[in-house]
């Protein structure tokens, strides 16, 4: 069947869809603090990936003022997770944005959850890997407490870290089992120095082309 009986717009849903289908998809999963967001930035230098923060387009959607900005605050605010689906619009949103340019593209903080994954699965497409940026708690808290001083992040304080660290293992590492299942997890060790991580990082990313 070709497209001439579907409406101009259903067009349109169809082909942004479609750029997305054979797009290289890397999960970046580990708890607050572990070091995902230093990771994606060093593959993006090397890697040209495109890296989507979660908490970053969350951050933005804040930093504008908005009606919904206000409400995502006060819920990030208290460590909690957002509803699902405005961050899977904003990260589909930005994927879109990206696909004529994209090499792949590195989803940092998300899935928060098990459901989240699914979710992303049906409506984006499966990951093609997913990085597990391992750190022990005691260096995930110290960590943030440095990045606090100077983030200027509402949730970088010592109350919310606790509820972010316990939120994390509670609903964030079964996803990391979730994954197992497919042999797309690559477990990487952030208790070494960045150059040290990013070097098996690097083997993890290379094992893909
Ligand atoms: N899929 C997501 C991603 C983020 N958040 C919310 C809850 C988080 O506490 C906050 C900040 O997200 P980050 O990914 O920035 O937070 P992390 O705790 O992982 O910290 P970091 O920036 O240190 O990675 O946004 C959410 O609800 N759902
Ligand atoms: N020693 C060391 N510090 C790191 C490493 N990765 C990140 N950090 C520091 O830990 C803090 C949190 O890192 P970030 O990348 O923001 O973590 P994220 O919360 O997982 O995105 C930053 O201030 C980094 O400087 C690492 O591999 N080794
Ligand atoms: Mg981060």
């Amino acid at each position: 069947m070709g497209l001439g009986c579907l409406s101009k717009s259903a067009v349109a849903v169809l082909k942004t869809d479609d750029k997305l289908k054979d797009a290289k998809i890397v999960f970046v999963v580990g708890g607050p603090g572990s070091g995902k967001g230093t990771q994606c930035e060093k593959i993006v230098a090397k890697y040209g990936y495109t890296h989507l923060s979660s908490g970053d387009l969350l951050r933005a959607e804040v930093a504008s003022g908005s009606e919904r900005g206000k409400q995502l605050q006060a819920t990030m605010q208290k460590g909690e997770l957002v509803p699902l689906d405005t961050v899977l619009e904003m990260i589909k949103e930005a994927m879109i944005a990206k696909a004529d340019v994209s090499k792949g593209y590195l989803i940092d903080g998300y899935p928060r959850e098990v459901k989240q994954g699914e979710e992303f699965e049906k409506k984006i497409g499966a990951p093609a890997l997913l990085l597990y940026v391992d750190a022990k708690a005691e260096t995930m808290v110290k960590r943030l407490m440095k990045r606090g001083e100077t983030s200027g992040r509402a949730d970088d304080n010592e109350e919310t870290i606790k509820k972010r660290l316990d939120l994390y293992y509670k609903a964030t590492e079964p996803v990391i089992a979730y994954y197992e299942k497919s042999g797309i997890v690559r477990k990487i060790n952030s208790e070494l120095p960045v150059d040290e991580v990013f070097a098996i990082v690097e083997k993890a990313i290379d094992e893909l082309k």
